[in-house]
């Protein structure tokens, strides 16, 4: 679970990213936050494992402070945390296995890991990982040497070696062509339904929103301006999050075409 209890951003500059935010998340949960350029999604979604500090406010995952933790207590709470960025992350000259083994560093010393030295079962994990996502075949490949969409495969076959009991996904498509698209996100929603990982997702496109998620968040200048259901975010109510009728660009089968 994930509490976000009155948390606030404001930047060095003066720009406030989050405004007085509350929120709960439950186990489980397929979530997308959705908002104009400039709302605060990523401002949100890096906030919930402190790659950003908030200035003000709490956020708990399971139960703990991630904004009080520190050392030890925060590498523990990180590590059921995947992060998943719209440019993949990967390091790009490396194998891919050893990119999903990435994955794993959280779980031992830094020398074991620096040196790549990773258990068997790590090993077999990471395959299992890459299996769920159909992309065994590629371990031994160079992680440029793939598409868009295998390399953010990749990422979420690190994610799930994680043994990541949340995901945060921070516009995950947003550098894929339509059907790589569908495919990733695809991904996401099995993985999501298969082992209940809570998943939060900043998206762009409000199809995409409506077709994968069951609740749906919207944002504007920091503030949540909806949350519910995606039976309840209507056109009119995006139009509300967005503060004008929603366009052509905002629908990824119109910008597709
Ligand atoms: N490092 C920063 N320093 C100052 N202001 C920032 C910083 N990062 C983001 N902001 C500002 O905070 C607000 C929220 O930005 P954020 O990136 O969270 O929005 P977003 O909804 O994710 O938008 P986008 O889809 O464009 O990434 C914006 O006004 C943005 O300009």
């Amino acid at each position: 679970m994930i509490e976000i209890r009155n948390a606030s951003k404001t930047y060095a500059n003066g720009t406030k990213g989050l405004n007085h935010i509350n929120l709960t998340i439950g186990q489980g949960e397929f979530v997308a936050v959705v908002g104009l350029s400039g709302a605060g999604k990523s401002t949100l979604l890096r906030s919930m494992n402190r790659l950003h500090d908030i200035t003000e406010g709490e956020i708990l995952i399971g139960g703990k402070s991630i904004t009080a933790a520190k050392g030890k207590q925060l590498r523990m709470i990180r590590r059921d945390i995947g992060m998943i960025f719209q440019s993949f992350n990967l390091l790009k000259r490396t194998s891919v296995l050893r990119n999903v083994l990435a994955g794993r560093v959280g779980y031992h010393s830094t020398l074991r890991t620096v040196l790549g030295q990773f258990p068997k079962q790590d090993v077999e994990l990471a395959f299992r990982a890459l299996d769920r996502v159909n992309i065994a075949e590629k371990a031994y490949v160079r992680a440029d040497e793939l598409s868009g969409g295998q390399q953010q495969r990749v990422a979420i076959a690190r994610v799930l070696a994680q043994e990541a009991k949340i995901i945060l996904a921070d516009e995950p498509v947003a550098s894929l062509d339509p059907l790589t698209t569908k495919q990733v996100m695809d991904d996401l929603k099995r993985i999501n339904q298969e082992s209940g990982i809570t998943t939060i997702v900043n998206l762009h496109f409000i199809d995409l929103a409506r077709q994968y998620a069951t609740r749906i968040i919207g944002l504007r200048a920091g503030g949540i301006v909806f949350d519910g259901p995606v039976s309840e975010a209507t056109d009119e109510r995006f139009a509300e999050i967005y503060g004008r009728p929603i366009g052509k660009e905002e629908m990824l089968e119109e910008a597709a075409v």
